[in-house]
């Protein structure tokens, strides 16, 4: 399937950084039209292989609040939360979304990315805590972008040291790229909320260094 896809940095001019003091964050708002934005999302609920992971929490298997997908290269393998994922493979909606990404970050940096984790907020009830995105196998201040699907949610990063906090809102087919010392200085998260809403897909796309079989 061919998309029309993106906007390039150079028409999209709505996009901006985000005023962290040591954080390199651009945000796209309308990287993806509403007809592609919308088809994907519907497209990748029905063909990722989603599963809901446990982490262990004080000895016990405690569910996570969404579901996931890890995709990439065959020899991508990710650990995260003492979670280890093998890759599944590349589907065409996800192949379409990384050149889009490629292209929003071939203006500042030259990233290729060769994984993704999906993410799948089925409710507000589904969330995801404080983090950086630090493993080894990222490297050092890796470049990540992250594409919004579906309902628009609050994105907090908050410095690990000062009391800085930020919060931008993450909307339909948008792109948020982190790059440079984001990961190092901020932890980054999505709360949860009692309002009723829609369900959200959320894509980061990576770039996996020391890989393993
Ligand atoms: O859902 C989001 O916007 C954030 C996802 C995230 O931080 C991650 O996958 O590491
Ligand atoms: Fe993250």
């Amino acid at each position: 399937m061919q998309f029309s896809l993106f906007e390039t940095p150079e028409n999209n001019s709505s996009s901006h950084k985000l005023p962290l003091s040591e954080g390199d964050v651009t945000y796209f708002p309308q990287a993806l039209s509403k007809n592609d934005a919308d088809t994907f999302f519907e497209l990748l609920k029905a063909e990722l292989p989603w599963r809901q992971d446990s982490i262990r929490l004080f000895g016990k298997p405690v569910k996570i609040p969404r579901l996931q997908s890890w995709h990439g290269d065959d020899d991508c393998t990710y650990t995260y939360s003492n979670l280890t994922m093998s890759p599944n493979p590349w589907t065409n909606s996800l192949l379409s979304i990384k050149d889009c990404c490629e292209a929003l970050c071939a203006a500042t940096q030259n990233t290729k990315f060769n994984s993704v984790l999906a993410n799948w907020y089925r409710d507000g009830q589904d969330s995801m805590s404080f983090h950086s995105d630090d493993e080894p196998e990222l490297g050092i201040n890796p470049v990540i972008a992250s594409v919004t699907l579906g309902e628009a949610r609050p994105f907090v990063f908050k410095h690990k040291e000062t009391k800085e906090k930020y919060t931008q809102v993450l909307e339909h087919g948008s792109v948020l790229i982190m790059a440079g010392t984001t990961q190092s200085h901020y932890v980054h998260g999505i709360a949860k909320t009692a309002k009723p809403i829609g369900g959200r897909i959320n894509l980061t796309f990576r770039h996996l260094i020391h890989r393993t079989r």
